[in-house]
């Protein structure tokens, strides 16, 4: 889970103490009495800090354009036009430095622009030193070419003097000094490797990583037939039969000690065998019948019943590029003004999983027309208090901050500005104003008409691998340095203008926002902090700001900040790190990255039903492609299968043909229901199949079989039974179709599946408690809150304020089950380019998935049977209640749910859904406001109804 990623981030955490051990209060204080006795005018600190740093702004400058000029006539004199004084000078810089010498003039006025505009920027000093090394080298090398004979120092010197050629002291003294060592070819050697490190220090490029890649990328440019013909012994009539020896890693798991054994009669996990609908289905029989199926199928009977049928793999191009991402500027959340103010309640602990279920009337008639609308900031009084698990390190010691110290931390880089490159964005200026992310080639496998090959389990699976996605783009964080230090200045002299003097300790640099860790002095009230809020965003300029006080186990304020460039997560990174890397399970989720930086990375089974929520826009559709792509990275689609519900039709739809699909994506809400109680029914199947062995849950059953403790009729070995991840991309359009339905197999699903290894990823744009009922929330523990516009938004999804703080474009507050409080991340990004890559990939290298028609068949028939609702009624079927709630209400001439949930005594959400099937069927009207609704059917023709419907 991800709380293993917080232990040790502290090693690299971002957190920096920014500012020194002054007490500069008392020094300002000084400051002021000795301006009072010279007569000067009396200055603010604030004042005093901007005109000591006008004076450094100067002071640089005046530097910088001697350097300029020192540069320039350097340059010069180094072609002998500057007159004696010229050839000196330059003669000697040839003496020290060689041929050198003719880059040292660019060389030094580049380094001093950098290292001035920079604030001496700890990264660009190394940097600069690095490229020092590099003329040094350049200076040996010129040395071996001149000669390698002489030993004497003076000849450098004057060789560089005279012929402006040769190493010079420093280049042909090292040489020399080398070359006694270890002679002219170990002198040569230490070069060489010197050259590579300095290049991997300056370009920060693996060379090793690179060579990986390479490696990896031939091997996908081969045929992947051709390369394993003979690995496997397949026997034409009945299966596997040949002993293979080849184990297969997935390049993004090599932690993982799992290996993939494709024979099908060893004790190792084997795949030739497995299936997905349990001990039932044959072997044999299985392959024929998932080719028969629907879909993109093609038929056993027109191809070569051993795989090695040839496949042409094709080259990988990278002609195809990410779409630009739409800017956006923050003034888009800047809408109205915030006032937080702090609740007890507020901060109180829920646990998601016992929220209160209590029936009500839908109240969130406020989101009427939401899915349309812009994410806009309204004025909200509800409190904003969720703290966080802090993963952040503390400073080791307290330190006394004040105006003067920051700022003098900031000139002395004690402010730690590689804390904040530590970080390594991706991708800078996501959202500012006019930025455009890079355009980034995206490794594409070729659509060929080859995709007619269809996949056969049991088969190898070919894992995507990560060269298909984006490759973080570099960026260069001192802008943002430059901001964190201002921004800390800002909020505390802000705090200070209102008499409230803090001490800022820490910072954590994360990629949407940064949070200012604060120490207020003895005496100041948390809620004056709290109840400044406005005034901070006010002065700070900032979207919006959220204010945890206190961080739970320091004794310190947080303030998160909007970071003025945003950085997007690459979803490449998350899967090439430990922390997914590490993940056992095989529905693994790479979620993104914490405020400090870390990645997290979780387990849906551990969740083990998900809800994500969020206002449109705010990142939900990438968030679930990011958990279909960490699936895709980790498992085999024997090991996991996949159902996805896409009502809005374009989300998922690109998924279609991939081997971890059970059926086509669904799009029809109505197919969408029967799809859940397909989900209902298996899991109920699972179950008969646990009771028969006598197992618990998923694993035990996989263990049985494993060890043969299961087995077939005549002793063969059956298939483990896959995870399955149920995916409803937008419920709320399900629940306008069939509410009753969708909920009663939701809830059926949430209750029981987990130990059935079936989850549940459900998301809306609709966070009202029409979509998001009573049970839903009760049995869906795990959450997932994007920005939405509202405090009452934000109860629904999380059962507290804060998610309408968010920023969208994948902020969000991450609350899975056993968490305390929500954690804010950034999702990761992925592209559609990058999804439709691995999809293609997946497709050509292991064949297009095929369907089963019997799941294609109970769905399009509804699904119903066998699949018993909650509440007693079948899934497909009139609430038992209904013929007598109906005859009640005829009889009373009044219809009211209360009065059915009295008279029946049944919940709120049953005696709802038959009132809504008493409409459907022409009994009662529709509801009309407060009024009771019109009672449409006499006795009699209910009696006819039931007699002819029922
Ligand atoms: N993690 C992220 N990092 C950066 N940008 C993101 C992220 N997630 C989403 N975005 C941006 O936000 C846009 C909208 O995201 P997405 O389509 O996921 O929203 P949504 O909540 O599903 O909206 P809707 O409900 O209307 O479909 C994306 O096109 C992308 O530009």
């Amino acid at each position: 889970m991800a709380s293993g990623n917080k232990k040790s981030g502290t090693k690299t955490s971002s957190n920096k103490k920014i500012s020194g051990n002054l007490n500069s209060r008392s020094r300002t204080k000084q400051t002021r009495a000795n301006v009072k006795k010279t007569g000067t005018p009396r200055m603010t600190k604030k004042q005093l800090a901007a005109e000591q740093a006008r004076q450094r702004r100067m002071r640089n400058e005046i530097i910088l354009i001697v350097i300029f000029a020192f540069s320039i006539f350097l340059l010069i004199a180094n072609f002998r036009i500057c007159g004696i004084v010229g050839d000196v000078v330059s003669g000697f810089f040839f003496g020290i430095l060689g041929f050198s010498e003719y880059f040292f003039p660019i060389y030094l006025f580049v380094s001093a622009a950098f290292l001035i505009s920079n604030d001496f920027n700890r990264k660009l000093v190394k940097k600069v030193v690095c490229f020092g090394v590099v003329l040094l080298l350049v200076s040996m090398i010129f040395q071996v070419f001149y000669s390698t004979d002489y030993i004497s120092i003076k000849n450098c010197y004057l060789d560089g003097y005279q012929h402006h050629a040769g190493g010079g002291v420093i280049g042909g003294g090292i040489f020399f000094a080398i070359r006694k060592l270890l002679g002219v070819p170990g002198a040569c050697i230490v070069m060489l490797i010197l050259a590579v490190v300095m290049f991997i220090l300056i370009t920060e490029i693996s060379v090793i990583d690179n060579i990986k890649l390479l490696w990896e990328r031939i091997r996908s440019d081969k045929d992947y037939d051709d390369e394993h013909a003979g690995d496997y012994g397949y026997d034409t009539d009945d299966g596997w039969n040949g002993e293979d020896n080849n184990r297969v890693k997935n390049p993004m798991m090599e932690n993982d000690d799992r290996v993939l054994v494709s024979s099908g009669r060893r004790a190792k996990p084997s795949m030739a065998n497995l299936n997905v609908y349990g001990p039932k289905e044959s072997n044999g029989t299985d392959h024929q019948k998932k080719n028969r199926s629907s879909g993109n199928k093609q038929k056993d009977s027109d191809k070569p019943k051993d795989f090695f049928y040839r496949e042409e793999v094709h080259e990988l191009q990278s002609d195809n590029l990410i779409d630009d991402h739409t800017a956006v500027p923050y003034d888009e959340f800047s809408n109205g003004v915030e006032k937080i103010v702090m609740s007890d309640e507020d901060d109180e602990f829920i646990n998601p999983v016992q929220v209160d279920t209590t029936d009500t009337e839908p109240v969130d008639t406020a989101l009427d027309g939401f899915g349309n609308r812009q994410i806009k900031r309204q004025t909200e009084s509800a409190a904003a208090s969720m703290a966080m698990p802090d993963k952040t390190d503390m400073a080791d010691d307290i330190v006394n901050s004040d105006a003067e110290d920051v700022l003098a931390g900031a000139i002395n880089g004690n402010m730690h500005p590689e804390s904040v490159s530590d970080y390594n964005p991706l991708m800078d200026s996501a959202f500012a104003d006019e930025t455009v992310i890079q355009k980034k080639p995206v490794r594409k496998t070729k659509q060929s008409d080859k995709e007619s090959k269809t996949y056969q389990e049991g088969r190898r699976y070919r894992f995507p691998t990560a060269s298909l996605l984006n490759e973080p783009p570099k960026n260069n964080n001192s802008n943002r340095d430059a901001h964190v230090r201002e921004t800390a200045i800002k909020l505390k002299n802000t705090l200070e203008t209102f008499g409230v003097n803090v001490t800022i300790t820490n910072y954590s640099c994360g990629p949407a926002v940064t949070r200012f860790e604060m120490q207020p002095e003895q005496g100041v009230k948390v809620s004056k902090i709290l109840n400044l809020a406005d005034d901070i965003k006010l002065n700070l300029a900032a979207a919006d700001i959220r204010i945890e006080a206190p961080i739970p186990g320091k004794a310190a304020i947080g303030i998160e900040v909007p970071n003025k460039e945003n950085s997007i997560v690459a979803f490449r990174e998350l899967i090439e790190s430990d922390n997914f890397k590490n993940l056992k399970s095989k529905v693994a989720f790479a979620v993104g990255k914490d405020i400090s930086g870390q990645v997290i990375a979780t387990d849906i089974a551990k969740m083990p039903h998900l809800l994500i929520a969020g206002a449109t826009g705010s990142g939900k559709s990438v968030c679930i492609n990011t958990l279909i792509m960490s699936i895709l990275y980790k498992a085999t689609p024997e090991e996991v299968k996949l159902i996805m519900i896409d009502p809005k039709m374009v989300e998922l739809a690109c998924y279609n043909g991939i081997p971890h699909l059970l059926i086509p994506v669904v799009t029809d809400p109505k197919k969408a229901a029967g799809a859940l109680n397909w989900a209902v029914m298996e899991m109920t199947r699972r179950y008969q199949l646990f009771a028969e062995h006598s197992v618990r849950n998923i694993q035990g059953y996989n263990d049985k079989v494993e060890s043969a403790v299961i087995a077939g009729a005549d002793g063969e070995k059956l298939p483990k039974m896959p995870q399955i991840v149920v995916i409803v991309d937008e419920l709320a359009d399900l629940m306008m179709v069939a509410h009753g339905e969708v909920e009663d197999a939701i809830v059926r699903l949430s209750q029981l599946a987990r130990a059935a290894g079936i989850h549940l990823v459900i998301a809306t744009q609709r966070p009202s408690v029409d979509v998001i009922t009573g049970l839903i929330k009760a049995n869906v523990p795990s959450r997932i809150a994007f920005a939405v516009s509202s405090g009452v938004d934000s109860r629904t999804i999380l059962d507290m304020v804060g998610a309408e703080k968010l920023l969208g474009k994948g902020d969000m507050l991450f609350y899975p089950t056993g968490y305390p409080k929500p954690v804010r991340v950034q999702g990761a990004f992925v592209s559609d380019d990058e999804v439709t890559a691995v999809v293609d990939f997946l497709k050509k290298n292991n064949g297009v998935g095929t369907y089963d028609d019997d799941i294609a068949k109970s769905i399009s028939g509804n699904g119903g049977s066998g699949a018993t609702a909650i509440g007693g009624a079948s899934a497909n079927d009139k609430d038992e209640y209904f013929v007598e709630a109906g005859r009640f209400i005829i009889e009373k001439e009044k219809a009211s749910i209360g009065m059915l949930q009295r008279t029946f005594k049944i919940g709120f959400n049953r005696a709802a859904r038959i009132m809504d099937q008493l409409m459907a069927a022409g009994v009662v009207g529709p509801e009309e406001g407060t009024k009771a609704r019109k009672i449409l059917m006499s006795q009699e023709q209910f009696d006819e109804y039931i007699d002819t419907n029922l």
